[in-house]
C-alpha cells in the first residue's frame, strides 16, 4: 500500500512538473542546463550535476525527491518543494496553472497540503498524508468531468462559488462521506468557504413597490427615490411652524436596493441565488420579509421557494449530490399569536421542543419530499390558504402571521416513506445537510396599531413586536459573532434556532410603500434595516442624514430657537459615524442592548454606564431611549445634531428597552407637538418616535425614566402573562365541557333509574345533588378563571392606554 502510494505521488509530482515546464512553454528535452539554472537559483545547484552527469531526464526530479535521492535534508526538500511550486505557479513558469488529472485533482484543491512547505511534517509525509486515503473516497471522475452548470441567474460571486464548488465537494466527500451538521470543516476550509462564495453572513436588501390604483387614484406623490441600486432616498413632506412646506431627505445605503421595476426574478437574483450553493455546504439560511402592511411583503416572498426548488433540485440531480441520497424537504407553518400551526396539515397546532443536542424540533410538523417546481406551487398554495390573514387599512388581505416556508436538504441513508414526521429522529428522516427558510413577516406595524385596535389585535400586535425585535437581536448578535444569541427572546427566533448558530446566511428584504402617507414606516422599515446593516462588523456606513431641502431651511440659525425633537434614528445615523462603533467595540460584552425593548437578561446584564453629555448647553441626563425620542421636526444645525447624536449613543447604550408598541402615522403629527412628549408612545415595532422638547429636555429625570420603564417591562410582562392564561383558560373550558359531558351521561342513567318501577327516590336525590354540586363546582371554577382573565385584560388595556396618548 505505501509503496502504491509512493508511486502515485511520485506520478503525481511528475505530472506537476512536466506540467510546470509544459506551462512554462519548455520542451521536455530542453536539458539539464534550465534544470540547472532552476537549482541553481534556488541554492540547490548540487543536485543538478548528478542528474545532469548521469543524463537524467529532469522530469524525474520529483522522483528523485520522493524516493529520498537529491535532496537530504529537510530544508534541501523543503527548498526544492518551494522551486516546484514556483515553477508551477509564478509568472515566470506559466500563466496557465496546472490542470490536474482527476487522480491528483484533490491535490491541487488542497494546495496547501500539496505544495506548501509548511504542511504537516515534512515533505514527504506531507505527500503522503495528502493520498493516505482510500481512492474511493476521491470523487469519481465523471463528477469531475460534470461540473456545475452556472446558472443563467447567478450573479459573478455565485458562479465564481460554484465553479468552485467541485473542490470543495471533492474535500467534502474526502473528508466525510456523512455530511452531518456536528462535522465540521477545517477552519480553513470555513473561511475560505465564506470568502470564495462571496456571499455575506447578512445582506440587507430593499425593495419598493410602485404606486398602487389607490395611491394613484388618490394622487400621492411617491417620495423614494432609487439610485445605483444600493441608495434610498425618502423625500420626507414636511412643515415649517410658519406652515411653509419643505423636504426632508433621508439617504440610506444598503447593500442593494430594488425599485419598482424590479421583477420577483430579480429579487431572487439578488438575495437567494447566492446562497442556495451554500445549502450543500451545511449552512442554514434564513430569509425574510420585513415591512409595513401593503408594502410587497408576501408579493416578494412568495415566489422565492419556488425559485429556490428549481436551483435545489438542479443541483440534487448533480451525480455527487444523487449518489450521497440528497433529498429535498418542505414544510410550511405559521407563527401566530406565539403558537406554531401547521399549514400543511389542517392547521394542527404544534410544539416546539428541544433534544438533548439542542436542536430545535417542532413536534408533529409535516415535511413533505419535494422533487419539482409544481408540487412546491401547490404546497405553497395551500399552505397560503390556510394562513391567517386579515383586513387591514392597508391591504385587503393582510398576513397576521409571520409564516415560515423551510426547504431542508437532507442525506438519507435509506427512505421508504415519502411523508413522515418530522419528530426528531434524523435516523429515521435523514441527516440534515442544510436549509433555508423564508420568512413572511407579519406586517411590522400592526405591532404598533395599539390605540385603533380590538384587544385582540393588540396582543397579536404586541407579540409581532417582540418577536420583530428578537430577531433584530439576533441577526446582531449573529454578525458579531457573539456567542450568546439571544434565541430565547420570542417564538420565532425560538424556531429559527439553528439559523443562528454555525454556519448561517441572512437575508433580509425590507419592502416599502412609495406613497407620502406611508413616509413615516417607509422610515421605520429602513432604519430598522439600517440597525440591522450598520451595528455588523461588514455593514455598511450608516447614511440617513436629513437635509432641509426646502428654500432657506439650510439657515440653522433660523430654526435653533425651534423646539427641537430629534428623530432618535436620526441619532443613531451620527452615532454610527460619530463614534457608535467604538463605543461598541469598547463595550464588546454589551452585546447590543440598543434597542427599546426589553432584552433577555444576559444582555443586560453586562450593560454599562457611560456617564452622560453635555449637548448644545442642556444636559441630558441618563436618558431612556424609550421616552426620549428627540424627533427634528424642523430640522436642526449639524452642531446641534452632533450632539444629539452622541446624546442617544450615550442613551441608547445605558438603558435596556421594552418596546411598547407603536401608534399609526396620522396620530404622530398630534404627538410632535411640544407638551404632548411625556405621554406619546415611543414605542414602535422597530423604531421609538417622541417628541423631547428641548426645553423640557433637562427636566426629564431618571427616576421618569425608570418608572417608565418599570411600565413598559410590566406591559411585556403582562402581554407574556396574558399569553399563558389564555391558553389556560381555554384548556380549562375544554375540560369543562368534557366534565360536564360525563355528568350529562350520569344525570341522563340517573333519569333513567328514576323511570323503572321500584326505583328509589331517595337514591335518586341524593345522587342528582351530588352531580349537580359537581356540575356547580366545575362552572364555578371555569367563571373564575374567566374572572381573572378578564381582569388580566383590563390590566392590560389600562397600561397600555396609559402609555398611548388618545
Ligand atoms: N413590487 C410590486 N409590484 C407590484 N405590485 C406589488 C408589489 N409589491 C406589492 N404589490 C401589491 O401590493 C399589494 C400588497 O402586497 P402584499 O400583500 O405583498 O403586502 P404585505 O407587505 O405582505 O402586507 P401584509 O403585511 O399586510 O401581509 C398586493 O396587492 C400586491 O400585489
Amino acid at each position: 500500500m505505501g509503496g502504491q502510494m509512493q508511486q502515485s505521488n511520485a506520478a503525481a509530482a511528475t505530472a506537476l512538473y512536466d506540467g510546470s515546464l509544459h506551462n512554462a512553454g519548455l520542451p521536455s528535452d530542453t536539458g539539464d542546463a534550465v534544470m540547472a539554472r532552476w537549482l541553481q537559483s534556488a541554492g540547490l545547484q548540487h543536485l543538478a550535476s548528478p542528474s545532469a552527469s548521469t543524463g537524467m531526464d529532469h522530469r524525474l526530479l520529483p522522483n528523485l525527491l520522493m524516493q529520498g535521492y537529491g535532496a537530504q535534508s529537510a530544508e534541501e526538500k523543503q527548498r526544492l518543494f518551494k522551486l516546484m511550486r514556483n515553477l508551477n505557479f509564478n509568472g515566470e513558469s506559466g500563466s496557465e496553472t496546472y490542470m490536474p488529472t482527476a487522480q491528483t485533482y484533490g491535490g491541487v484543491g488542497e494546495s496547501d497540503g500539496f505544495y506548501s512547505p509548511d504542511f504537516r511534517g515534512d515533505f514527504g509525509a506531507g505527500l503522503l498524508d495528502l493520498h493516505a486515503m482510500d481512492d474511493t473516497e476521491l470523487l469519481s471522475e465523471h463528477v469531475i468531468d460534470e461540473p456545475f452548470e452556472p446558472s443563467p441567474f447567478m450573479t459573478s460571486g455565485a458562479r465564481a462559488f460554484e465553479s468552485d464548488l467541485n473542490l470543495r465537494v471533492d474535500t467534502q466527500q474526502r473528508g466525510q462521506t456523512d455530511v452531518d451538521a456536528s462535522v465540521s470543516f477545517p477552519t480553513n476550509e470555513k473561511e475560505n468557504t465564506t470568502k470564495e462564495n462571496n456571499v455575506a453572513k447578512i445582506k440587507v436588501v430593499v425593495r419598493k413597490r410602485p404606486l398602487n390604483k389607490k395611491e394613484l387614484a388618490r394622487k400621492e406623490d411617491d417620495i423614494v427615490s432609487v439610485c445605483d441600486n444600493a441608495y434610498v432616498t425618502v423625500h420626507e413632506p414636511k412643515l415649517k411652524v410658519d406652515l411653509t412646506a419643505y423636504v426632508e431627505k433621508h439617504e440610506f445605503c444598503f447593500d442593494a436596493v430594488l425599485n419598482e421595476h424590479v421583477t420577483n426574478d430579480e429579487v431572487y437574483r439578488e438575495t437567494v441565488e447566492p446562497i442556495i450553493p451554500t445549502i450543500f455546504q451545511r449552512t442554514k439560511a434564513t430569509c425574510f420579509a420585513y415591512g409595513q402592511t401593503g408594502s410587497g411583503k408576501t408579493y416578494t416572498m412568495q415566489p422565492l421557494p419556488l425559485r429556490a426548488v428549481q436551483d435545489l433540485v438542479r443541483l440534487l440531480h448533480l451525480p455527487v449530490y444523487r449518489s450521497q441520497r440528497f433529498k429535498l424537504w418542505l414544510s410550511y407553518f405559521e407563527i401566530y399569536g406565539g403558537k406554531l400551526f401547521d399549514l400543511l396539515s389542517d392547521r394542527k397546532k404544534l410544539c416546539m421542543r428541544e433534544d438533548g443536542r439542542q436542536q430545535v424540533c417542532i413536534v408533529g410538523l409535516q415535511e413533505f419530499e419535494v422533487s419539482d417546481v409544481q408540487i412546491v406551487k401547490e404546497y405553497i398554495e395551500r399552505g397560503n390558504s390556510a394562513r391567517s390573514t386579515g383586513s387591514t387599512g392597508a391591504n385587503e388581505e393582510s398576513s397576521r402571521s409571520h409564516a415560515i416556508l423551510q426547504l431542508v436538504v437532507k442525506k438519507h441513508t435509506e427512505v421508504k416513506e415519502s411523508r413522515r414526521n418530522n419528530d426528531g429522529n434524523d435516523s429515521k428522516s435523514g441527516k440534515v445537510v442544510g436549509k433555508i427558510s423564508f420568512i413572511d413577516l407579519a406586517g411590522s406595524e400592526r405591532g404598533a396599531d395599539t390605540t385603533d385596535n380590538d384587544r385582540q389585535t393588540r396582543i397579536e400586535g404586541a407579540e409581532i413586536n417582540k418577536s420583530l425585535l428578537a430577531l433584530k437581536e439576533c441577526i446582531r448578535a449573529l454578525d458579531n459573532d457573539q456567542i450568546h444569541i439571544p434565541f430565547r427572546g420570542s417564538k420565532l427566533t425560538e424556531v429559527l434556532r439553528d439559523s443562528f448558530v454555525g454556519n448561517s446566511r441572512t437575508v433580509m428584504i425590507s419592502c416599502i410603500s412609495p406613497n407620502a402617507g406611508s413616509c413615516e414606516h417607509t422610515l421605520n422599515t429602513l432604519r430598522y434595516a439600517d440597525r440591522v446593516k450598520s451595528l455588523s462588523r461588514s455593514g455598511n456606513s450608516r447614511k440617513d442624514q436629513p437635509v432641509n431641502s426646502a428654500p432657506g431651511s439650510k439657515d440653522s440659525s433660523s430654526v435653533s430657537l425651534l423646539p427641537i425633537s430629534v428623530d432618535l434614528e436620526d441619532q443613531e445615523v451620527k452615532a454610527v459615524d460619530a463614534g457608535r462603533r467604538v463605543v461598541e467595540k469598547e463595550n464588546a460584552s454589551h452585546s447590543s442592548a440598543t434597542d427599546n425593548e426589553k432584552l433577555p437578561s444576559t444582555f443586560s446584564s453586562n450593560y454599562a454606564f457611560n456617564g452622560r453629555e453635555e449637548a448644545g448647553g442642556v444636559t441630558f441626563p441618563s436618558i431612556d431611549r424609550d421616552r426620549v425620542d428627540m424627533k427634528n421636526t424642523y430640522g436642526s444645525s449639524t452642531s446641534q445634531r452632533g450632539n444629539y447624536y452622541q446624546n442617544s449613543v450615550d442613551a441608547e447604550e445605558k438603558v435596556q428597552k421594552v418596546s411598547p408598541p407603536r401608534r399609526k402615522g396620522p396620530r404622530d403629527e398630534k404627538q410632535e407637538k411640544p407638551g404632548n412628549w411625556m405621554k406619546k408612545d415611543v414605542g414602535g415595532s422597530d423604531l421609538s418616535t417622541s417628541t423631547f422638547p428641548q426645553q423640557n429636555a433637562g427636566s426629564y429625570s431618571q427616576s421618569n425614566a425608570g418608572s417608565k420603564r418599570h411600565e413598559s417591562e410590566l406591559i411585556d410582562g403582562n402581554i407574556n402573562a396574558i399569553l399563558e392564561e389564555e391558553e389556560a383558560l381555554i384548556a380549562a373550558h375544554r375540560k369543562e365541557i368534557e366534565d360536564t359531558m360525563e355528568i350529562v351521561r350520569e344525570e341522563m342513567k340517573l333519569l333513567a333509574e328514576v323511570d323503572q318501577p321500584g326505583s328509589l327516590i331517595d337514591n335518586y336525590v341524593t345522587q342528582l345533588s351530588f352531580v349537580l354540586s359537581r356540575k356547580a363546582a366545575s362552572l364555578v371554577s371555569l367563571q373564575a378563571r374567566l374572572a381573572r382573565f378578564q381582569h388580566r385584560l383590563k390590566e392590560q388595556e389600562i397600561l397600555s392606554r396609559k402609555r398611548v396618548p388618545r
